[in-house]
């Protein structure tokens, strides 16, 4: 990618800097991690799973003022408390006037693959408040292909509507910061891009676990063009009833409910310990 996208990516992601700690999964070569150094950010830690990047973004951290610290990881499985404490132990924070952080952002553009199971598994660790999410100010800013950022952020009845858009929706406000055509990069891949932010709901939607809505969703996702009734009673016709008692219009399809609605069928789910086929 070129710098003015990456200045344009962090000067959109709208980083607040005070007492904050930036977290970028998959530097690579380090692109974006200049960008976001270059905007002011007084604690940058990155995770990256290749060591052929490590020696490129160690130059980058010793010209970095003690600004940035590079860890070598998998960040599906690396302990967060390395990188709270990474952020902690930064040059930059001399005198350890920073004892812990207010603000986290998250930063990140992985490969298309990996970006929405990661997505997922941060979601689950934010519903928890859980690792870096602990933090009362969190936000993501992630980039994915075109087609995943359109699905998370689709609200009710939109065309893209489906699980993702459910899950992200059940616990942060979604919407694309910016869109990143695929000449924006070298090589071009075959899709464009799209940069999501994703910011905590004040009052979350999610009233069960995120891996019980997870289900409910694959389950009523998973004849998306049938209606609610259909699907149900196509489960067993007594379950119709659990629609009625979160009062959910029955002729709905699936990409027609809201997310609070879903949130509600998971947790009676959940609470009544129903198994979903
Ligand atoms: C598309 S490249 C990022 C390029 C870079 N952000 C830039 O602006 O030039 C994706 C990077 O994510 C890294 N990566 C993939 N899976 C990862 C994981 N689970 N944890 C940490 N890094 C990962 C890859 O090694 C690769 O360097």
């Amino acid at each position: 990618m070129d710098k003015n996208i990456t200045d344009k990516i962090v000067s959109l992601a709208g980083l607040e800097l005070d007492n904050a700690l930036c977290v970028e999964v998959g530097p690579g070569p380090g692109l974006l991690t200049r960008s976001i150094l270059d905007s002011g950010a007084r604690n940058v830690v990155a995770v990256e799973k290749d060591a052929r990047f490590i020696p490129t973004l160690e130059q980058l951290q010793e010209a970095s003022d003690g600004r940035f610290s590079v860890l070598l990881g998998d960040m599906l499985t690396i302990d967060h408390s390395q990188i709270i404490r990474s952020g902690l132990e930064q040059k930059s924070n001399a005198g350890g006037n920073i004892k812990s952080f207010d603000n986290v952002h998250l930063v990140g553009n992985l490969p298309f693959g990996v970006a929405t199971p990661m997505l997922i598994q941060w979601l689950k660790l934010l519903s928890l408040k859980s690792g870096i999410f602990g933090t009362s100010n969190v936000s993501m800013s992630l980039m994915f292909q075109k087609e995943v950022g359109d699905r998370i952020t689709a609200g009710a009845s939109d065309s893209a509507r489906g699980r993702l858009s459910v899950v992200s929706q059940s616990v942060c406000d979604a919407f694309k910061i910016y869109n990143v055509p695929a000449s924006g990069f070298v090589p071009r891949p075959k899709v464009d891009a799209t940069v999501v932010q994703l910011r905590p709901l004040e009052k979350p939607l999610l009233k069960s676990s995120l891996g019980t809505l997870e289900h409910v969703v694959r389950f009523a996702f998973m004849k998306r063009r049938k209606m609610l009734a259909r699907i149900f009673k196509d489960w067993d016709p007594q379950r119709i009833a659990l629609l009625e008692e979160c009062e959910i219009d029955p002729t709905l399809r699936p990409q027609d409910v809201p997310t609070e609605k879903f949130c509600q069928l998971a947790y009676i789910i959940e609470q009544r310990d129903i198994k979903l086929p």
